[in-house]
């Protein structure tokens, strides 16, 4: 059997490393392309060392720099190359199988998007991705035959319960009655509005059951996570946001849920360990070890069920009208949603300003059609400006 070729979008990120430790247990099955990072150069410097891959590629021209210079000294034979073109070369490259689409955020899109259009087998982390480009992003998985895998828990778990699929653009509803999306509720969980004005960036990136990027941690303390996860189902396993329910589920041992018309619910539970998701999207429909700790029923206090309140987390709500409202709402939410998160990061406004800064960017920009790329990634642009404004003004 010849090896599969991997190449890792988001490389030293916290999916980026945690697929590096799947591809580790089967060093005879996977080699590794390429390495996408940000600008950490000196951790991807070290994977490069391990890895060999034939390419390694930054979004910053000055980290660029600093590894070209390092991996030379170190005798490496690791290319590397820097910027926007060069990701979706990485991605869409003849001589790659398998796309892990793991950057944070709308900065994903170009690169996952080349990977769909090179036909690839893309497996996808980078909610986001599929939050701004929805309609564009499927018609390319069908047009281009890609195979597209979800990596996010919640949707691997769903994927995994409906019946044999080989790729999410091959769903077929049949018999379903609706999917049950799994929440932690996030490190505030219990937290009332006065407690949650309050909250600092350092307690909303604890999350209580994941270890995770500072991004996907503070949108899981908002609900916003969920939200995503909410469109990211819709477009992934072609439902209506009606379809979908939210349930509050602090364990994050039960990782989703799908109803069928019959009365059966198949669920999907696990240690909560992306391993096993990344290890399951690699190897689909075959089954391959993945170094997750293994699930120890005797162990388990209970599993606690409860509905989300979207009084005190308003973003959940505001998820589900963008993708209601349709167009290019979905990618004004995330790009509202970006920047407020990056702001609630840097301590300049308060944890429950984020769904408000949201709030407002969708009421201004309103759900925009948009027919290509370039139009989409026009609004996000657009969505940002106006999200900084508000910022600006309201809290200085
Ligand atoms: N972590 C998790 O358990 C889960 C994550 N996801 C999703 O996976 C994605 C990644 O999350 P996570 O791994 O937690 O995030 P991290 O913040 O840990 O990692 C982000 C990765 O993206 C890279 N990156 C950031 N900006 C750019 C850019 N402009 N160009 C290229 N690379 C960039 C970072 O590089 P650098 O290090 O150089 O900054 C890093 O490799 C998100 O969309 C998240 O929602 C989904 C389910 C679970
Ligand atoms: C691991 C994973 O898939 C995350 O998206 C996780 O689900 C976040 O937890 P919340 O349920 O708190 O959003
Ligand atoms: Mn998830």
């Amino acid at each position: 059997m010849t090896a599969q070729s991997v190449t890792i979008l988001g490389a030293t990120g916290s999916i980026g490393t945690q697929t590096l430790a799947v591809l580790a247990e089967h060093p005879e099955q996977y080699r590794v392309f390429a390495l996408v990072a940000g600008s950490q150069w000196q951790l991807l410097a070290q994977q490069c060392l391990q890895w060999q891959p034939r390419f390694a590629v930054l979004a910053d021209d000055v980290a660029a720099v600093a590894l070209r210079n390092h991996l030379r000294d170190a005798g490496s034979d690791t290319e590397v190359l820097s910027g926007a073109a060069a990701m979706a070369q990485v991605a869409a490259d003849a001589d790659v199988d398998v796309v892990v689409a793991a950057i944070v955020g709308a900065a994903g899109v170009r690169p996952t998007l080349a990977a769909v259009e090179a036909g690839k087998r893309v497996l996808l982390a980078n909610k986001e991705a599929l939050v701004v480009t929805g309609q564009l992003f499927m018609d390319a998985v069908r047009r281009h035959g890609a195979t597209l895998l979800p990596v996010d828990s919640e949707h691997s778990a769903i994927f995994q319960c409906l019946p044999a699929l080989n790729s999410c653009s091959e769903v077929r509803l049949g018999g379903v009655k609706r999917l049950l999306l799994t929440a932690s509720g996030g490190p505030f969980r219990t937290f009332d509005a006065q407690a949650l004005r309050a909250v600092t960036p350092a307690q909303a990136v604890k999350h209580p059951n994941w270890c995770m990027g500072p991004k996907i941690s503070v949108d899981s303390a908002t609900l916003m996570n969920k939200g995503l996860e909410l469109i990211e189902a819709c477009w992934l396993f072609d439902v209506a946001p009606a379809q979908i329910d939210v349930l509050v589920h602090p364990q994050s041992v039960v990782h989703s849920m799908v109803e069928y018309i019959d009365g059966s619910v198949m669920a999907q539970l696990g240690s909560p360990d992306m391993r096993t998701p990344i290890a399951c999207a690699l190897a689909w429909p075959q089954r391959i070890h993945s170094g997750a700790e293994r699930l120890d029923f005797m162990q388990l206090a209970g599993l606690h069920f409860e509905a989300p309140d979207v009084a005190r987390f308003p973003c959940l709500a505001l998820a589900r009208q963008a993708m209601e409202a349709g167009g290019a709402a979905t990618a004004v939410l995330n790009a509202a949603n970006e920047e407020a998160v990056a702001a609630f990061l840097a301590g300049q406004i308060g944890f429950l300003a984020i769904a408000e800064v949201v709030d407002d960017t969708l009421q201004r920009l309103g759900p925009q059609t948009c027919r290509d790329l370039d139009a989409v990634m026009a609004i996000d642009q657009q969505a940002r400006a106006q999200a900084r404004h508000y910022m600006a003004q309201r809290f200085g």
